[in-house]
């Protein structure tokens, strides 16, 4: 039976979606409302009904569950990054959890026992890195914030609270010195103006900061009093760079970057390991979560002195460079030239003499290696949301590695390989979730594989 659309039904909240809204059944049917918890007691109107489930919006909130709490940010609404604001933390770990649990028992069709979720240490001001489109609000006002849910309509906010407040600081410093002196910022729908996002850096150990404006050009008017007003304002910048993106994309950064100021990266530590970061190489971006994550990627590798660890998808090699006084080989592959060129940096500069890298895409790489003989004792894999490709796993099932410890941001995607995986010989003995971004449905997890003979 349909529901019809703004029919107010009455809805109990029974638990949470892995996009972040609330999950109850009418009639048998599911119906998502976001912006609840389990345990709310609501009147709900339909908003489109699909056939086998429906979603609506809370109506009226009869009795709000002990989880529910009050958002502590005025635009968590229309800005939707985090669409678990109004959750308790302790609630929110648990849906994560939960959302391992499901990903591998549904998707990947496994029994694999998932382990209490590791929390974030922090579950405010943990990012290290944010980027903040740049436009201009209705009195023609330069804004940066973030885009409104599935829309490019910017929300501006003075201190979103996912990062140090000095980031969000900077980031107004510039929309006013672009203001200031007629500094227009990039208009998506004509491809014109300049400057596209801030893009923003700081170590969590270095307290460094990087700034970077990805413009659509190769200069900036003013740059230099920009860099001094920066400085003076800030002085823990240690880099100010323009990345040059002139393509119509909805990539944030182009492939060229040009300094202002200082080296053009900061430098930071992730598990000991030296990184040096720029605006292109992927990087963790809750430090002390990953550093966690990262401590049990190694516990799961169960390395030995005689061992070759291959690395693929390393970015700037800091898994492996956080294993590679446990093994005798260290092979890193990224696809990012920037990164590998930062992973061979970061091993000189551990003074670590058994790494190497390769840029190279990692089903390619594993291939060619699996061809010229490489018998990795333990593969490491940590591939972006997508997942690996079969090639890739291929290759690796080809090298029949002892072990694979699969590091994933993508519950649903990871359970998919290691259900390739486990038909093909490896038992994904434990998942570990981990939680690197409070507040955001995003959740991390690391799975120990073993070969079975
Ligand atoms: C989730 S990140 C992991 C990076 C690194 N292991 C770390 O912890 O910092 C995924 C990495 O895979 C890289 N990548 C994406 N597609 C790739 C491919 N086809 N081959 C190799 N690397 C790839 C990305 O550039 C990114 O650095």
């Amino acid at each position: 039976m349909p529901i019809h659309k703004n029919s107010i039904i009455p809805l109990t909240i029974e638990s949470l979606s892995s996009d972040g809204s609330g999950v109850a059944h009418y009639e048998g049917k599911a119906v998502f409302v976001p912006a609840t918890a389990p345990g709310d007691v609501l009147n709900a109107r339909i908003v489109k009904d699909m056939g086998r489930y429906s979603f609506a919006i809370v109506e009226e909130m009869l009795q709000p569950s002990p989880a529910h709490i009050e958002p502590d940010c005025p635009v968590c609404k229309p800005c939707g990054g985090c669409c678990f604001r109004h959750l308790n933390y302790e609630t929110e770990a648990r849906a994560k959890q939960s959302f391992v649990e499901d990903a591998f028992r549904r998707i990947g069709g496994l029994d694999t026992p998932v382990l209490p979720i590791l929390p974030s240490p922090l579950e405010e001001r943990y990012r290290n890195k944010v980027q903040f489109p740049v436009g201009l609000d209705a009195e023609g006002h330069v804004i940066a914030g973030f885009y409104a849910g599935r829309t490019h309509r910017i929300v501006p906010y003075a201190d979103c609270k996912l990062q140090p407040s000095e980031l969000n600081q900077i980031a107004a410093f510039v929309c006013e010195f672009m203001e200031a002196h007629g500094i227009a910022p990039y208009q998506e729908e004509k491809h014109t103006g300049l400057v596209r996002h801030i893009f923003l850096r700081k170590g969590w150990h270095s307290g460094e900061i990087l700034v970077c404006l990805v413009v659509n050009g190769r200069k900036l008017p003013h740059a230099q009093e920009l860099c001094a007003a920066l400085t003076e304002q800030f002085p823990v910048i240690r880099s100010i760079v323009l990345n040059v993106n002139r393509q119509k994309t909805n990539v944030i950064t182009g492939l060229e970057s040009i300094s202002l100021y200082g080296p053009g990266y900061i430098e930071d530590t992730l598990c000991g390991v030296p990184v040096r970061l720029g605006p292109l190489s992927f990087y963790q971006v809750n430090t002390p979560a990953a550093e966690q994550l990262y401590g049990v990627a190694r516990q799961f590798a169960q390395l030995e002195p005689g061992d070759t660890l291959l690395d693929l998808y390393c970015g700037m090699g800091t898994i492996g460079l956080s294993m590679a006084a446990d093994c005798k080989e260290l092979i890193g592959v990224e696809i990012i030239p920037e990164a590998v060129e930062s992973a061979k940096l970061n091993a000189a500069a551990m003074g670590v003499e058994n790494a190497r890298f390769f840029c190279a895409d990692a089903g390619k790489a594993a291939a060619k290696l699996a061809d010229e003989g490489l018998r990795p004792d333990v593969v490491c894999l940590d591939p972006p949301r997508k997942g690996c490709d079969e090639a890739t796993l291929n290759a690796v099932i080809a090298m029949g590695p002892r072990r694979i410890v699969m590091v994933s941001c993508n519950p649903a995607t990871a359970a998919r390989d290691c259900r390739y995986l486990a038909d093909r010989g490896y038992r994904p003995l434990r998942a570990q979730p981990a939680d690197l971004f409070p507040r955001t449905k995003h959740c991390e997890c690391v799975i120990e594989l073993v070969r079975e003979n």
